[in-house]
């Protein structure tokens, strides 16, 4: 049987689907390594109803990669598709993945350090376990090409621009997914969307009739929303000052950032929202608080852009499962139109507001549209193996 593999290297997990070469993608069997960074990284499997789980310890993205290939390795795949980051100002398209495209895409690491280094370690180790398999790349910046240019542009001189020096977004596999969704629920209830999703990575986007026309992360995937272990939106004043006066080099403040800042580096004690929703310490609720917090103004913001509400949607691992967050974004949103009802968000119903905006719970599946796009590129190449 024939199959069709996909993986999404995330900050903090990566996820895997394996997916039947039929007329449209059918899952077989899929799963993913979590808790990434920790000392016990996890990895869970599920086939049907049957699921097993597995104790990894302090594990990297290569061998998070490597104990997935090995779940695979018995499976029959053709084609492999991969989340890929970055895709710089020339994909804005799924790509077939040859040693140009790498070399070309291994240049945007240095634009998206957690993610992009390990999206290509996890192309090779895919080439590697899978020789006859295409590799195809699907970009998460991608979604978010047709924004207008006053959301892509900084107020720099013009020529950085030029450079590719502008704002770009990321998560846009998942937003392209929670648009496909909102279209098929209620095709009339979304001209203007927010998305929040908020994972180890967060960020918002703005959705006009289903189209990303704002989003809060920008050139790298620092900016925007306090994440897991990112600092979020920041004064470059800020950067100027540690390199200049505190002595910093590029690689401790480069660290500073991406790896100790956020929700970790507020509450001094994790970058995962169970530990600290579990810890009851002041740091951690104040992390809590600041996350929270804003998320609320960037709503604000992007409701802004949008010239109104019609629809808010929670996504992602905290998106999706922490109703306490969710609560605590729309407790002061009275004024746009927004009102939980406690019970539905306590359930972490697909709908949980009862106010003028609709406000959803909507699971994220990054992999499924991974699978469509490799179907689609697959189909339009007339391959032999799908019908
Ligand atoms: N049940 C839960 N309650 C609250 N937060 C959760 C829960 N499950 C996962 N999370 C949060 O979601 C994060 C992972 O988000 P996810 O979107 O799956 O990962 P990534 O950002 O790596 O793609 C975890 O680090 C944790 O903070
Ligand atoms: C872009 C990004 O931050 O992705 P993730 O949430 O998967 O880490
Ligand atoms: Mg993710």
């Amino acid at each position: 049987m024939s199959n069709i593999l996909t993986l999404n290297a995330g900050s903090a997990t990566i996820k895997f689907s394996v997916y039947h070469a039929g007329t449209s993608p059918v899952l077989r069997l899929s799963g993913h390594v979590d808790a990434l960074g920790s000392d016990d990284a996890t990895l869970t499997v599920g086939h049907g109803e049957s699921r097993h789980f597995r104790h990894l310890g302090p594990i990297d993205h290569a061998a998070g990669i490597r104990a997935i290939l090995e779940e695979v390795a018995s499976e029959h795949i053709v084609a492999v598709g991969h989340r890929i980051v970055h895709g710089g100002t020339e994909h804005d398209a799924p790509a077939l993945l040859d040693e140009a495209v790498l070399s070309d895409l291994e240049q945007l690491s240095a634009f998206a350090p957690l993610h992009q280094p390990h999206n290509l370690a996890g192309v090779r180790a895919a080439m590697a376990a899978f020789p006859q398999a295409v590799q195809i790349g699907c970009f998460d910046t991608a979604f978010h090409r047709g924004h207008p240019w006053v959301n892509d542009a900084f107020a720099l001189p013009r020529e950085y621009y030029a450079k590719g020096i502008r704002r770009y977004g990321f998560h846009g596999l998942s937003y392209r997914y929670i648009a496909e969704e909102l279209a098929r629920i209620d095709p009339d209830g979304h001209e203007r969307c927010v998305v929040a999703h908020l994972g180890n990575g967060a960020s918002l986007c703005a959705l006009r009739d289903g189209h990303s026309v704002s989003s809060t992360m920008g050139f790298s995937a620092l900016d925007g929303l306090p994440m897991g272990t990112r600092c979020g939106q920041l004064d470059p004043g800020v950067v100027l000052y540690l390199f200049q006066q505190e002595g910093m080099s590029a690689e401790q403040i480069s660290d500073l950032l991406y790896l100790e800042s956020g929700l970790k580096g507020l509450s001094g004690l994790s970058n995962d929202m169970r530990v600290l929703q579990d810890s009851g310490t002041k740091e951690s609720q104040q992390a809590i608080d600041y996350f929270a917090f804003r998320i609320r103004r960037e709503i604000g913001a992007m409701a802004a852009v949008l010239g109104g509400l019609d629809c808010l949607v929670f996504t992602g691992g905290i998106g999706e499962n922490s109703a306490a967050l969710r609560a605590k974004v729309c407790a002061d949103l009275g004024w746009l139109g927004i009102a939980l009802q406690d019970e539905a968000n306590s359930r972490n119903d697909p709908v949980i507001s009862d106010g003028k905006v609709v406000v959803r719970v909507v699971p994220t599946n990054e992999e499924l549209v991974i699978a469509r796009s490799v179907f689609n590129l697959l189909d339009r190449q007339g391959s032999p193996e799908t019908p």
